[in-house]
């Protein structure tokens, strides 16, 4: 295949380089005169493991060349990928400017004439939006009325650099976004031989997950660098622990936590993460990452209630499936949805709450402090499930995915526990 990759830096440059070795005439295209220099010597112009070697055989054999200036090239090209920077602008959003720039010319160079579509491929880290937004508004007025010419995709690039030539062949996974998610051939036949799970999705969708991807990176390294701070002003030895922690890839290291839904809650997590601040707090050791946590959870929680309010009709009553902090349990301590009642209740909504698991008359301990003083009409509130289904509510508020399988006569439900 001919394919043209536009950016040559450090995911271009690997994947110019990779394309090629896998057989490809790749032709690289980039503003610096100084990097095409480089490249048509047979050189990289960036430093990655391996790649020096990659880009003198691929241009030794003829199947790498770089230039300043696409025209011509794109003719008989199946694929254009778009590899160029997106840095932070001053208020800490993407710069788009190269974005842009490139779109036109690419879009400048499709002739109408072209006997094939033109797959255009946009790698470069982008907000959700830029392919609708942006993008594609810069080819249907270049293109007027030809967009039977091109193809516009979306597919992130997740190579981690000093590892890139390794991590091109071997993704963790490959995620392309298209137009309704339907299928691109060209880049099926391409990724024909890389054994990864893949994913066709929106444009939208395909653009966030990179951010989700790098977003809990961050989160990772930041929650383990805090977690190696304690464990340092304690005494206690970082790598041990990082040793033990990873090693449970069954609650640690899984998709388990991970689902986007209800804010956390219980007598645990809550407990837990408090403590830990203040053991951080008390050793010197500041915990900024763990520090945000619970506000995160109560903007979760703020959150989940504002879109109950946008669902619920003025004056409207609302019932609530599920109070415990989980399916299965009384347990009733920092419920998240003990304080979404409560909120409910603030706010003068009338409320209904069915949970078979919760018996004010067998509450014992903190568990029956804890529901009265948070709640002090939870009798008054709790329903029977004849009533829960028999009763002309305005908005069932689901947090727990019980109301498909309940007779309800309500048609208005909100599932706070899955968020979709
Ligand atoms: N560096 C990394 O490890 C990864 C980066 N990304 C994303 O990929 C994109 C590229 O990142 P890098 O390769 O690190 O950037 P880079 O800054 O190393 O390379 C970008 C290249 O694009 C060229 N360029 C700018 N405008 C151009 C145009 N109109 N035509 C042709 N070339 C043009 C620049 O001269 C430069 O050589 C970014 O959006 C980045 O967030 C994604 C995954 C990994
Ligand atoms: N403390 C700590 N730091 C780590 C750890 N792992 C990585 N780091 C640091 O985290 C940063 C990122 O490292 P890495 O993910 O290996 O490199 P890179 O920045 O190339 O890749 C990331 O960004 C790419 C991108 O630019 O978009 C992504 O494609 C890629 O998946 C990674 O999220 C570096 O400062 C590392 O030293 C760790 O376990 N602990």
């Amino acid at each position: 295949m001919k394919i043209a990759v536009f950016g040559l830096g450090y995911v271009g440059m690997t994947t110019a380089a990779c394309l090629a070795r896998s057989g490809h005439e790749v032709i690289g295209v980039d503003v610096s005169d100084e990097k095409v220099a480089i490249v048509n010597a047979g050189n990289s112009p960036i430093t990655e493991p391996g790649l020096d070697e990659l880009v003198a055989r691929a241009v030794r054999k003829g199947l790498l060349s770089a230039t300043q200036n696409a025209r011509g090239h794109l003719d008989n090209c199946a694929l254009a990928i778009v590899c160029v920077g997106t840095p932070s602008a001053p208020d800490g959003s993407h710069n788009m400017s190269f974005i842009v720039e490139v779109s036109h010319q690419i879009a400048e160079l499709v002739r109408p004439a072209r006997s094939t579509k033109l797959t255009v491929v946009f790698r470069s880290t982008v907000r959700p939006g830029t392919i609708e937004e942006l993008v594609l508004p810069i080819f249907e007025n270049a293109l007027k009325g030809r967009m039977d010419r091109v193809e516009l995709v979306y597919n992130p690039e997740f190579l981690r650099e000093s590892v890139a030539i390794e991590d091109f062949f071997n993704p963790p996974k490959i995620v392309i976004g298209t137009k309704d998610g339907e299928r691109c051939a060209v880049l099926d036949e391409l990724n024909a031989t890389i054994n990864a799970p893949t994913f066709y999705t929106t444009y939208r969708a395909a653009e966030i997950t990179k951010f989700v991807d790098n977003t809990f990176h961050a989160v990772k390294v930041a929650f383990a660098n805090e977690v190696g701070r304690v464990c340092e002003k304690l005494g206690i030895s970082a790598t041990t622990v990082h040793q033990i922690f990873v090693s449970d890839t069954k609650l640690n290291i899984s998709p388990y936590y991970l689902r986007p839904g209800g804010a956390f809650g219980g007598s645990c997590l809550p407990k837990d993460v408090r403590a830990l601040q203040y053991i951080a707090s008390d050793v010197g050791a500041h915990t900024y990452l763990v520090d945000s946590l619970l506000r995160s959870n109560d903007a979760h929680k703020n959150f989940l209630f504002e879109s109950c309010l946008k669902a619920l009709p003025t004056g409207g009553h609302v019932l609530m499936l599920g109070l415990s902090f989980k399916e299965d349990s009384d347990d009733l301590r920092e419920s998240p949805n003990i304080d979404l009642a409560r909120k409910f209740l603030q706010s003068h909504i009338d409320l209904s709450i069915y949970d078979p698991q919760v018996e004010p008359s067998k509450l014992l301990g903190q568990n029956l402090g804890y529901a009265f003083s948070s709640l002090p009409a939870l009798r008054k509130l709790l329903v029977s499930r004849s009533i829960a289904e028999s009763g002309s509510f305005d908005l069932v508020v689901d947090t727990r995915g019980w109301a498909k399988t309940m007779a309800l006569r309500t048609r208005r439900v909100i599932n706070v526990n899955t968020l979709s």
